[in-house]
């Protein structure tokens, strides 16, 4: 590997690297947003180009849309693709629980969405991001432009009975203009120090008018793939921790239009 990488690079590239074996051939997998994500679509590009993986990519973002396209890697649409073996992503923050903050790349909403249709989720990452409560890392919760400043005060207002060290709410700026998702939504960060009881933040903010999603992923996560700057990884599987027990069962249904069609 080039020895230019900065270390942190390093670290991410060695995630990414890994977390690449869980893609085998035929499988349909979903491709995360963001730097370290970045370094999973070019290693797939690479193994499909050399090693003749084969395989369907469902992108969270026309970011990764674009960057899988020119590595060589399929691009379906999450319809399409109807289910997901596996999603591997980045995060800005993991605990031990394997619940994230996510959304520091704007995509978070995509990223829930597909994540969410996946029989598998794969974090991949740096030490630096593993918390021992989530919150330090601002939460960043979408919101759609009509009404906007209502629905923060409305955040404010929920935020006022929750088990937080902080409470700011700030809008995310692109230089002068509020930041735009790929939905055409904005995003409001939400500094929060620390979260006391996630799920029940995730579950108060979804429910406030004006919210289209929160960074919150709580039992979403399978896996999390911690790289090292000397090029050495941790696997963390779920599976083979006292978390899985602590987790609600969830059964994730593969034909989700079945029963509407009848
Ligand atoms: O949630 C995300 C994008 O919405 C990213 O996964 C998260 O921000 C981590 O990004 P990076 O790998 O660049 O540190």
């Amino acid at each position: 590997m080039s020895s230019e990488l900065s270390a942190n690079d390093r670290a991410k590239n060695a995630a990414a690297r890994r977390a690449a074996d869980f893609v085998k051939d035929g499988m349909r997998v979903g491709l995360g947003t963001g730097s370290t994500a970045a370094w999973l679509v070019k290693c797939l590009g690479e193994r499909v180009r050399d090693n003749g993986l084969k395989f369907r990519g469902v992108p969270t973002s026309t970011r990764t849309a674009e960057l899988a396209r020119e590595v060589g890697i399929e691009v379906i649409t999450l319809d399409e693709a109807g289910w997901l073996d596996v999603t591997i992503d980045g995060a800005d923050e993991f605990d031990g629980d394997f619940n994230l903050i996510k959304g520091g790349g704007g995509a978070l909403l995509q990223e829930k969405i597909v994540a969410t249709a996946s029989d598998k989720m794969v974090v991949i990452t740096d030490p630096a991001k593993e918390v021992a409560s989530l919150g330090k890392f601002p939460l960043p919760v979408e919101v759609i432009p009509f009404g906007m400043r209502t629905t923060k005060t409305l955040i404010e207002d929920a935020l006022g009975s929750m088990d937080v060290s902080g409470r700011d709410v700030t809008l995310r700026m692109n230089g002068d203009a509020p930041y735009v998702t790929d939905e055409g939504n904005h995003i409001l960060d939400l500094h929060l120090g620390r979260i006391g009881n996630a799920r029940q933040m995730a579950l108060t903010l979804n429910q406030l008018p004006g919210v289209v999603e929160n960074g919150l992923f709580i039992d979403v996560c399978d896996v999390v793939v911690i790289g090292h700057s000397d090029g050495t990884v941790d696997l963390r599987d779920i599976t083979s921790t006292m978390a899985k027990q602590a987790r609600p069962s969830t059964e994730k249904n593969e034909n989700l239009f079945t029963d509407l069609d009848g």
